[in-house]
């Protein structure tokens, strides 16, 4: 950035040194000469302008910089048509010196805008995209020449995007002085100059406008599903990074349908971003250029119904026109933002209804609970079909009025210019370029009005990743926060617990461990009442409770595994569900074999590839005794159980207790349980125990207090 403000300032000081070495008046320098002065002042700016945004965002900076190459192209073209160093034919299609300092005054305004808070909003979502220093991914091989780190490649492709979209506003230019010639020619009853005009102008321009079009298509695409992977995959990995996922519900967020916001809002997002802001960017350079070309047109038109010439009126009539529409478009649409939003909300919670139902199908089945299901369904999707109803009418009412308004935009002009077409003072060509110019400024300007439907979605979309990436952020502060450290222990032989004080997330204590200690090789049975707080002392060694305080000490090097009593299994082959949390390819089929022989689930070694949703199929302590093979190819050096073994008959218990004493000799084993059997299966038994502060404690079973 700091180069290209240079290069412009340099450019911009030679040039206003050059015209004001000429000499002249002041109004002639200022506003005349090859390249009038107003050029390289507003170039200063823009040079100031570059130089500043190397703070904003990444995002809006591509916008600067494509900008200020803009103005570096179009001035220089002014500068050389000016000198005489063009061609007739270029001069003529040359655009105005003007145009240049347009691009100036858009730049500063892309870098006015950045500094307001709901656009901040939008470039924190987008722009750590554009800062990844990632390798560029395999996507969109051909992109390899635009660099090596993805951020790098995906600001460029964003540029050549504008860049496009600046080409199709010029073709967009040419387009209009080829209606002006045609109609021409119709009217002089011109053979050879209507075909010249169909086959030699349109018909090329035509073609290039297809291929322009067909390319355009690749790159955004290939910059939409780039940007989306990069931006689902750090999502998710942030998601699920220190049980992230786990502390957004216990925190109490509104974050509801996670899945909703990765799979769908992502790319929601992306896709609206980049048509808004790309569109809106070509639509400003359309107004500006049409707005110049209709100020020309409109020099010899005269006012309806008078003779009063009135230069410029189209132009004034048409930003009219269009800033009421916008207006009112505007006040008739709000509304629909609120409702967008809970529109995804309300068909988010009932997909995730029927996915719900799916994986308890059995429990429903056997309670008999459809009916209850089909009635909580329906309620669920009445919500859908209510919000709905509100949008179609709110959209009936928005469409009512937009789709009058596009149809009277398309008879306006001709009511405007017919006048003085029929005076004789303009041609038919003039006459048809001005529809077609008027037109183009409307259409542009009214751009905010035929976007409203896609700005609302996106400012609900926005507000839907805002909150999702908020909760995310205190659900890793609350980790951070968390007055529960897991920490590693240099040279102990136990897993420690002191002064642990756990609370509910409502702040009401409900533990009180103040000193015990697991010892390495000494099992432990922990037994008390239902709700004594058990469970959670183990979730709070594991590292993820995040209400209350206290130490958990872990000798260094040594693996604690948390076994809980309903085991998660994954969609997908039996190898992968044996092998959770760990990797598949991390073990060979000998040991999971030999792992599910030992837990006497002998009859599907011979199923490990075929993929499933082994969670419904396998009986309840089918799965408990899956995930006890689990914890024998992971051999943690702690393995907690957490009433992990309780659908299963005494015999089998006992016998799964006995094979892990055998095949883990080196593990020391904490069950929370509640059958008397397990007692002997153990070497210590502590109980959770009601003190008189109400909290409960670790006691010996021998030296337990009566709760
Ligand atoms: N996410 C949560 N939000 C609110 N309260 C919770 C949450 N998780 C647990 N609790 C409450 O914490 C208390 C202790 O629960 P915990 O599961 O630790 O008990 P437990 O001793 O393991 O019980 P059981 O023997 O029945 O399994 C219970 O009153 C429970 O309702």
């Amino acid at each position: 950035m700091t180069a290209l403000s240079l290069v412009i300032g340099a450019f911009s000081l030679a040039t206003l040194f050059f015209g004001v070495a000429r000499g002249g008046s002041f109004g002639d320098v200022l506003l005349g000469g090859p390249l009038p002065a107003y050029v390289p002042l507003t170039g200063a700016v823009l040079a100031a302008i570059v130089f500043l945004s190397r703070s904003i965002s990444p995002y809006l900076r591509i916008f600067v910089t494509m900008y200020a190459l803009g103005f570096l192209f179009l001035a220089t073209l002014s500068l050389l048509g000016g000198l005489g160093f063009l061609p007739q034919m270029v001069t003529e299609l040359l655009p105005p010196a003007f145009s240049a300092s347009a691009a100036a005054v858009f730049a500063l305004i892309v870098y006015g805008v950045s500094f307001i808070p709901v656009i901040r909003t939008i470039t924190t979502l987008a722009d750590p995209y554009f800062r990844a220093e990632t390798p560029s991914s395999d996507f969109g091989r051909p992109f390899a020449w635009l660099g090596s780190r993805e951020g790098r490649v995906g600001a460029r492709l964003v540029g050549l995007l504008i860049g496009i979209n600046f080409f199709q506003v010029a073709m967009n230019i040419r387009f209009n002085s080829f209606y002006r010639d045609l109609f021409n020619a119709l009217q002089e009853k011109n053979v050879d100059a209507f075909w010249h005009q169909i086959l030699g102008v349109f018909a090329p321009l035509a073609a290039i406008w297809i291929a322009v079009a067909v390319y355009e298509i690749f790159v955004d695409n290939a910059l939409l599903i780039r940007w989306r992977s990069w931006l689902t995959q750090r999502t998710t990995r942030r998601w699920l990074e220190n049980g992230t996922h786990y502390r957004i519900p216990l925190l109490g967020h509104e974050t509801d349908n996670p899945d909703q916001r990765i799979q769908a809002d992502i790319r929601l997002f992306i896709d609206q971003l980049m048509s808004l802001s790309i569109r809106l960017l070509s639509q400003a350079a359309t107004l500006v250029s049409f707005v110049i070309i209709l100020w020309h047109l409109s020099r010899d038109f005269v006012l309806p119904g008078t003779e009063i010439t009135m230069p410029g009126f189209l132009v004034w009539l048409v930003i009219v026109y269009a800033v009421v529409g916008t207006w009112l478009t505007h006040l008739i649409g709000r509304p629909l933002i609120g409702l967008d939003f809970r529109q995804e909300k309300v068909e988010a919670d009932f997909r995730f209804s029927l996915a719900r139902l799916r994986e308890y199908g059995e429990q429903v089945a056997l309670l008999r609970g459809e009916k209850a299901e089909t009635a909580r369904l329906e309620r669920s999707f009445t919500e859908v079909a209510r919000n709905f109803l509100q949008i179609l009418s709110r959209r009936m009412k928005l469409t009512s009025f937009t789709a009058g308004y596009n149809q009277l935009s398309v008879i306006f002009p001709y009511v405007l210019a017919a006048p003085s077409y029929f005076m004789g003072r303009i041609t038919l060509g003039v006459f048809q370029q001005t529809a077609n110019a008027f037109s183009q400024v409307q259409s542009a300007m009214s751009f905010f009005i035929s976007a409203y439907v896609t700005l609302a979605a996106f400012k609900a979309n926005v507000d839907r990743l805002t909150t999702f990436n908020d909760s995310m952020a205190e659900a890793e502060a609350a980790g951070l926060a968390s007055g529960i450290d897991v920490a590693p222990q240099r040279g102990g032989h136990a897993l420690a617990l002191q002064g642990m004080r756990l609370a509910l997330p409502d702040g009401r204590e409900i533990v009180d461990v103040k000193d015990f200690a697991f010892e390495e090789g000494r099992s432990v049975l922990i037994t008390g009442p239902s709700g004594s707080g058990k469970s959670t002392m183990f979730r709070a060694i594991a590292g993820i409770w995040p209400f209350g305080r206290g130490h958990v000490e872990i000798p260094v090097g040594k693996r604690v595994m948390l076994i809980p009593q309903k085991p998660y299994i994954p969609v997908g082959t039996l190898r992968a569900a044996v092998t959770y949390p760990g990797l598949d390819e991390h073990y060979d089929d000998e040991a999971i074999r030999k792992a599910l022989l030992a837990v006497n689930l002998g009859q599907f070694v011979d199923k490990l590839d075929i993929e499933d949703y082994w969670g419904q199929r396998l009986s309840g302590g089918e799965q408990q005794r899956l995930s006890l093979a689990r914890a024998l190819l992971a051999k943690p050096d702690w393995l907690l159980l957490d009433e992990a073994t309780a659908s299963l008959d005494e015999p089998m218990e006992a016998a799964v207790y006995d094979i892990l004493k055998r095949e883990l000799p080196d593990t020391t084993v904490v069950s929370i349980g509640h059958r008397s059997t397990l007692i002997g299966m153990h070497d210590r038994q502590v109980v959770m125990t009601k003190e008189p502060d109400g909290l409960y404690d670790l006691r010996d079973k021998n030296a337990a207090a009566p709760a």
